[in-house]
């Protein structure tokens, strides 16, 4: 028989975790004879030994579904008192699985890592909204948020034009400000504000002047991560996640009355927050993400443990964890000045 193996999907969700599910138990049933079964919230589930089955009729139709089947948390696997390595290895005996595909961020393959260093055989499939893992070309997920926030500019502009306001949206971008910058080109906004790129109120209202002195709507697209240069850290009024990191978000509103006041021009401010993340993938993620399944399920087939997939122009590659780990991709500085040039 067959081996059989574990899947968990851990940290933020985003579109694209249930094609990869389905891609890597549709190649690992069909290819190789192995049978798999997902961990329920992440980590969690593997810690606890809560697991459900999965196999082709539970993936049947998944590509096209947004969030994951499996559940996600921010739980970690080492935390106390169930955690830890000699726990898990004993919850993959009991359920007689050779192994574990973990779909997460960086802080998911750094704990995917740990445990491997530790004896667990595991592979990883690497996730970001924000599309700033270093190690992978582009993230599934990220191009179905540049789409939703592409939509909304082309949205907010038409109100705007209505009111001569000035519009500005907040979108996702912890410490990246990817989406920002292809949904503000693609959207032509007249500034994107980036985490990367601190730029000055007087700048800004410059900008925004300058668009309404010819007749038009000032659209202003910002990353929830982003600073004015006296700012000491993101604006972050929410609180702490699940791991403790503050909760970012509402830069878009505190900008709108600062812009409002030193231009004298109307301003309204639109948080556009999970919208990014819910809901249907795009086609481009649901092939990316399909194609990471099916190479996770390459992977464990030669037991290439403490390795996870990547996009590496247009072919899935295979790195090690330590290869990919700690690596932020942030927009260039040569990308950020090639796009402000046309700002204002
Ligand atoms: N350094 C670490 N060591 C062990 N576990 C970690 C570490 N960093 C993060 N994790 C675990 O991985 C979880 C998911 O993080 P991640 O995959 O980066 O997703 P997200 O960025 O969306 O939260 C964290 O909430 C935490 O439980
Ligand atoms: O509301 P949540 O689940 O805490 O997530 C919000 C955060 O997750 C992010 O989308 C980053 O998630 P990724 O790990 O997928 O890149 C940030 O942009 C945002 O601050
Ligand atoms: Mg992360």
């Amino acid at each position: 028989m067959g081996k059989r193996f574990g899947i968990l999907t851990s940290g933020g969700d985003c579109p694209g975790l249930n094609a990869v599910i389905r891609g890597a138990v549709l190649k690992g049933e069909t290819v190789y004879g192995h049978t798999f079964v997902g961990f329920r919230d992440g980590w969690r589930g593997l810690v606890y030994g809560d697991v459900m089955e999965l196999d082709r009729s539970t993936v049947r139709g998944l590509s096209n579904q947004g969030g994951t089947i499996l559940g996600t948390s921010r739980f970690g696997p080492y935390t106390e008192p169930d955690g830890g390595p000699e726990n898990i290895k004993n919850v993959l005996a009991d359920l007689d699985l050779a192994g574990v595909i973990a779909i997460g961020g960086d802080g998911t393959a750094t704990a995917a890592n740990r445990l491997f260093n530790d004896g667990i055989n595991i592979v990883g499939v690497p996730k970001t909204i924000d599309n700033d893992i270093d190690a992978t070309d582009y993230t599934f997920g990220f191009n179905t948020a540049v789409e939703i926030a592409t939509e909304a500019i082309d949205r907010l502009r038409t109100t705007g034009n209505s009111h001569r306001r000035c519009m500005v949206l907040e979108v996702m971008g912890r410490h990246a400000g990817w989406i920002a910058l292809h949904s503000g080109i693609a959207g032509g906004a007249h500034a994107i504000l980036i985490p990367e790129q601190p730029e000055s109120l007087n700048q800004i209202c410059a900008w925004v002047t300058s668009v309404k002195n010819r007749g038009r709507a000032p659209m202003v697209v910002v990353a929830e991560g982003f600073t004015l240069p006296d700012m000491k850290e993101a604006h972050a009024v929410k609180g702490l996640d699940g791991f403790n990191r503050p909760r970012l978000g509402g830069i878009g509103e505190v900008l709108a009355p600062l812009i409002e006041d030193r231009t004298g021009i109307e301003t309204r401010a639109t948080v556009l927050g999970h919208i990014q993340r819910g809901g249907v993938p795009s086609a481009w993620d649901r092939v990316l993400a399909t194609r990471m399944g099916m190479a996770v399920a390459d992977l464990v087939a030669d037991s290439a443990w403490g390795h996870l997939v990547a996009l590496h122009g247009t072919e899935i590659a295979r790195i090690t964890f330590d290869e990919a780990l700690g690596k932020l991709k942030q927009v260039p500085q040569d990308q950020y000045q090639e796009a402000r040039v046309i700002f204002g």
